[in-house]
């Protein structure tokens, strides 16, 4: 089997928002699929009222395949600072045509405030490893876990792009979402996380910088998360730019467009290009003038994180029968 959907962003490419079918009859939720984490978590017909501003609620009760577990629950807190906890059903899960009869859909009973005010977006659908599930007092497993047996090929692949939709596919590796090679590299699942080792980066026509990187391909962060080390040559490199403690990140000039950034895959010289303009995020205040950068730094978290500013640059094959990682230029 395959299966696939669209990712359409949010402003900014904050998130992705794919269509998810659950349930008889279907209910479609726009979920932000997150390889950053391990659960499918939607706000629902439990979510406490006060805490629901326009997002679409999954009913369990409208759905004849639901069937609650009862005594389970979850809680998670995400390194956003945002968080969420309820209760848990199973029921049908559907992402294009790729079905899963008996998945765990994690009901939200409390959410915070940053899901409240995020209106598009009824839920997270987690692709981590199944060490990260919060679900007690047993685990559940992913959408792609229990997918992945009856895939053509234990795959799945993000092709995200900068304001227009990209896409999730299941099972395949389509040849013409990617140009050149796809390189591949292993990952560490130790933590849960698609964990892998950039050998560097480059800035603009600059030399390679070998450099050891280690970090998380994470669709749920919305920038790239890098040492303060690299952070600092990169913006070193831009009249104006600085480190702004107001708005807790460096901001740089948005013209003139700033240096493209690579990051390096694998030990053949395989780099992933990011545009210039994929480091003016969004602007800082009304004028336009001032852009709040697409890079920032990763101190306190422990390893760099390739969220979207980064993902968006590239087709990206994770590969849950060998556990490693594809990345190739689009
Ligand atoms: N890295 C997981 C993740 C994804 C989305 C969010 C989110 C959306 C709205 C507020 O917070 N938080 C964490």
């Amino acid at each position: 089997s395959t299966g696939g959907a669209v990712a359409t962003p949010e402003d900014h490419d904050v998130e992705y928002l794919t269509p998810v079918s659950i349930g008889t009859p279907e209910q479609i939720l726009n979920l932000d699929i997150d390889t950053g984490s391990s659960d499918l978590w939607v706000f629902s017909s439990e979510t406490s009222r006060s805490e629901v501003k326009g997002q679409t609620l999954y009913d369990p009760s409208n759905s004849s395949t639901a069937q609650k577990l009862e005594g389970y629950t979850w809680s998670i807190s995400y390194g956003d600072g945002s968080s969420s906890a309820g209760e848990v059903y199973l029921d049908t899960v559907s992402i294009g045509a790729l079905t899963v009869s008996s998945q765990a859909v994690e009901v939200a009973q409390k959410v915070s405030s940053e899901f409240t005010s995020d209106s598009n977006n009824d839920g997270l659908l987690g692709l981590g490893f199944g060490s990260l599930n919060t679900v007690q007092p047993n685990a559940q497993k992913t959408f792609f876990d229990n997918a992945m047996p009856a895939l053509d090929s234990p795959v799945f692949t993000a092709d995200l792009k900068a304001g227009i939709p990209g896409r999730y596919n299941f099972g395949y590796i389509d040849p013409n979402a990617y140009t050149g090679n796809i390189t591949y590299v292993s990952v560490d699942d130790s933590q849960g996380f698609w964990d892998w080792t950039s050998p560097g980066y480059a800035i603009g026509s600059g030399s390679f910088e070998n450099t050891t990187i280690k970090g998380i391909a994470d669709t749920g962060t919305s920038l790239l998360l890098l040492p303060s080390s690299v952070v600092s040559a990169y913006y070193g490199k831009i009249s104006g730019a600085k480190y702004d403690s107001t708005q807790a990140g460096y901001v740089l000039p948005c013209s003139p467009t700033p240096p493209d950034f690579a990051f390096g895959v694998g030990d053949d010289g395989a780099a992933i290009v990011l545009p210039g303009k994929y480091i003016n995020y969004a602007p800082t205040g009304s004028s336009g003038t001032t852009c709040f950068g697409g890079i920032q730094g990763d101190s306190g978290i422990g390893f760099a994180i390739f969220g979207d500013v980064a993902l968006k640059a590239a087709f990206v094959v994770f590969d849950g029968g060998s556990k490693t990682l594809g990345w190739a230029s689009k």
